[in-house]
């Protein structure tokens, strides 16, 4: 990856997040980055990094080997048309974030030829912790190597068929959402029962980070881990029925279901 430019078209809150994960990598040549967005003045704090900040999509689009899209959905089909009579079909790469928008309405605004993406990463891009899925169309292995190569710079990437990613935009990309909704929540219970916010906040933040680390370092499931904690009578199991009885895993459940739902009006 250190000798390909890469333009990131729409350079917002995910787009930052992987430029910010990206420039903290050896392996990435900041001189190989251009951002956009049309208001760029709150981009050009990256500019003494090396990194290029414009609001013209064609000229980043025309110099880059791998693409990326970072516009909201509804702004996939006119940037493509934008930046069509500039790219090269062969010779670069489309790298669509957007959700919902197929490889199939995208393809319908380019050259048959061009070899097109779908990344669906989180925002933990930003310290190299996301976890990307991907799916393509018209791309060689190779090219599918050099997209994983990129996304496992920042996380770790995954390649999984089309028909998933709405899936894979819920869990892997809201799924940061909801932890940090119920991080919230944990911590409001940790000032009830007497700890001040900041303390709290610690507590819940390395309890989470403890937790999550386990499972993955363990490759163990979360209710094997559950087993460890609740003991008989104790006052772990006491909490954990109390929530269920208020619809703790329910309410995740239908949340999630919620989520995949949205994504099919959007
Ligand atoms: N946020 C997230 O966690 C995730 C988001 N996604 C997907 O990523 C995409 C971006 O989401 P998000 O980063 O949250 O959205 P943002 O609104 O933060 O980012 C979109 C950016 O596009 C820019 N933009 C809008 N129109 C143009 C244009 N014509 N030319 C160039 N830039 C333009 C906007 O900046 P300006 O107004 O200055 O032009 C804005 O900064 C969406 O498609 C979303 O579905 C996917 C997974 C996770
Ligand atoms: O909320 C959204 O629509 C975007 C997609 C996934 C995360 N944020």
């Amino acid at each position: 990856m250190k000798n390909k430019k890469i333009a990131i078209i729409g350079c917002g809150n995910l787009g930052t997040s992987i430029a910010h994960g990206l420039l903290e990598s050896e392996e990435f040549n900041p001189q190989n980055l251009t951002l956009t967005k049309r208001h760029p003045e709150s981009l050009f704090y990256l500019q003494p990094k090396g990194v290029t900040v414009i609001s013209d999509n064609s000229q980043a689009a025309s110099d880059a080997d791998l693409v990326v899209l970072g516009v909201k959905p509804y702004n996939v089909p006119n940037i493509l048309k934008e930046i069509r009579p500039v790219l090269k079909p062969g010779k670069q790469t489309i790298v669509s974030l957007a959700t919902g928008v197929t490889l199939e309405e995208m393809q319908t605004e380019l050259d048959p030829n061009t070899a097109l993406f779908r990344a669906m990463p989180n925002i933990a891009a930003d310290i190299q912790e996301s976890i990307t899925c991907i799916c393509g169309k018209n791309g060689s292995t190779e090219l599918e190597n050099q997209i994983k190569c990129l996304f496992n710079s920042i996380g770790i990437s995954i390649v999984i068929e089309e028909h998933l990613m709405e899936a894979a935009t819920v869990l892997g990309a809201c799924g940061v959402a909801y932890v940090l909704r119920f991080m919230r929540a944990m911590t409001q219970g940790g000032i009830q029962i007497g700890f001040d916010a900041k303390t709290a906040n610690m507590i819940v933040n390395q309890t989470v980070k403890g937790a999550a680390e386990l499972i993955i370092k363990k490759g163990i499931h979360p209710e094997e881990a559950i087993d460890k904690v609740t003991t008989p009578k104790g006052c772990t199991i006491v909490g954990l029925n109390e929530m269920e009885h208020h619809g703790f895993s329910a309410a995740m459940v239908k949340g999630v279901l919620a989520s995949y739902n949205k994504i099919e009006k959007l």
